[in-house]
């Protein structure tokens, strides 16, 4: 364990040394927060904006703040300040990943989180038009995965970085409760928030279809998306909670292309590019990251309303799984992701998150597969069959137990 607690009350709660407290390897850049790093003092949004101010106050030339933020507002965050920060590029490759004796155990069952989906769904269908009705709820499962060795972060990294429609993250977190040395580590598509100077971007995607190794299979599933009314009703709603957050922050706002579909390797998604320019070009990246989080991509609509069906309806809490990782420097530029398609990894475990969207007309069976298939990425970037997390799925729709 490498973290040493500071006895400073002030920006330093924690040091790493010579160790990676972040590191981002994406379409925005390649950011590498390392060498002596030490933690801003751990607290909730509410104190956030107070305390990256006082972290840069004492910070030295050319350092950054990484990190990340957990789904839980009132939850403590996880951010380091880092003496040095390497833009060295993370080489990207396929080096072979072999787990040994490796197991995978879903949390919730499937079957149990298709019941949690019908929950949702029923709730809605009670409510349609009343006052503060529930009309997206945003609902995620895990899988555990147990393996002889110790997951490599590393190689991980490395092989989440070949798909360049993604952000590969990993971010030290505060140690496990048995105190092993914990990490956050996935490649995320959605972009939450990046700010260069005055100007201001935001990429949401809510909408899905696994795509398919027939090209033509494929196809169809982009158009079957591109047509979806279900799916961009559960869109617009990320889009409109941005717009109405970024507002009063900005001169002016647009989506200048509209809504379109969108892939990873793994998934199309609905995704609307939102431009705009501030109206204090200081605001720092983080604390506009802060504002918008939770988006309806993750949480829900209304907002207060979703976050606590999530956390009565999900059995396992989600830490650091859907809230926001990314960097910041003096200036306030810097890039802020969705934190999805990510496990929280730890020696030889790892959980792995995926999420869906619930909206009225959605299926709870569909939303399990679309759970499965969200995990395929990851999975595939451990060396895993890209499609084990969908097993659950395929034997409910057989009718096996
Ligand atoms: C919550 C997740 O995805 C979000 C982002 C894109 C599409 C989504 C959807 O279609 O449900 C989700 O809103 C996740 O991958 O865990």
């Amino acid at each position: 364990m490498n973290i040493r607690l500071s006895d400073s009350t002030s920006a330093a709660a924690a040091r790493l040394d010579a160790q990676i407290a972040f590191a981002f390897n994406g379409p925005a850049g390649c950011v590498l927060g390392r060498g002596t790093a030490a933690q801003v003092a751990p607290g909730t949004a509410r104190t956030l904006a107070a305390r990256i101010d006082d972290a840069f106050d004492e910070a030295g030339p050319g350092q950054m703040i990484g990190g990340a933020l957990p789904f839980d507002r009132a939850a403590p965050d996880c951010l380091w300040l880092c003496d040095t920060t390497a833009p060295a590029p993370i080489t990207a490759g396929t080096e072979a990943l072999a787990l040994r004796d490796w197991s995978l155990t879903p949390e919730p069952a499937v079957r149990d989180y298709a019941r949690s989906v019908a929950q949702a769904l029923e709730i809605m269908d009670g409510e349609p038009g009343a006052p503060g009705a529930l009309q997206k709820l945003v609902l995620a499962r895990t899988l555990i995965l147990r393996a002889a060795d110790p997951i490599p972060v590393s190689a991980l990294m490395a092989r989440l970085g070949a798909d360049p429609s993604a952000t590969a993250f990993r971010v030290q977190l505060p140690p496990a409760p048995d105190g092993q040395s914990r990490q956050l580590c996935g490649a995320t598509p959605e972009l939450l928030v990046e700010k260069r100077g005055a100007r201001v971007l935001s990429h949401p995607l809510a909408g899905s279809a696994r795509r398919q190794i027939d090209p033509q299979l494929d196809r169809a599933a982009a158009a079957g998306l591109e047509k979806s009314g279900k799916d961009h009703r559960e869109h617009a709603m990320v889009v409109e909670a941005i717009l109405d957050t970024l507002t009063p922050w900005c001169r002016d706002l647009r989506c200048p292309e509209g809504t379109r579909v969108t892939s990873t390797r793994s998934m199309w998604h609905l995704g609307t590019r939102i431009e705009g320019r501030l109206k204090d070009a200081e605001t720092p990246a983080v604390v506009l990251a802060s504002a918008l989080h939770p988006t309806p991509a993750v949480g829900g609509v209304p907002t207060t309303r979703a976050e606590g069906l999530i956390r009565t309806l999900e059995p396992v809490a989600r830490d650091f799984y859907a809230g926001a990782v990314g960097w910041c420097d003096a200036r306030g530029d810097g890039a802020w992701y969705v934190a999805i398609r990510c496990a929280e990894i730890s020696g030889r475990q790892a959980r792995l998150y995926a999420g869906a969207g619930i909206v009225p007309g959605s299926e709870p069976m569909a939303e399990a597969a679309e759970t499965g298939a969200k995990f395929g990425a990851l999975l595939a970037a451990l060396g895993l069959p890209a499609d084990a997390g969908l097993a659950g799925v395929l034997r409910m729709e057989e009718g096996v137990n």
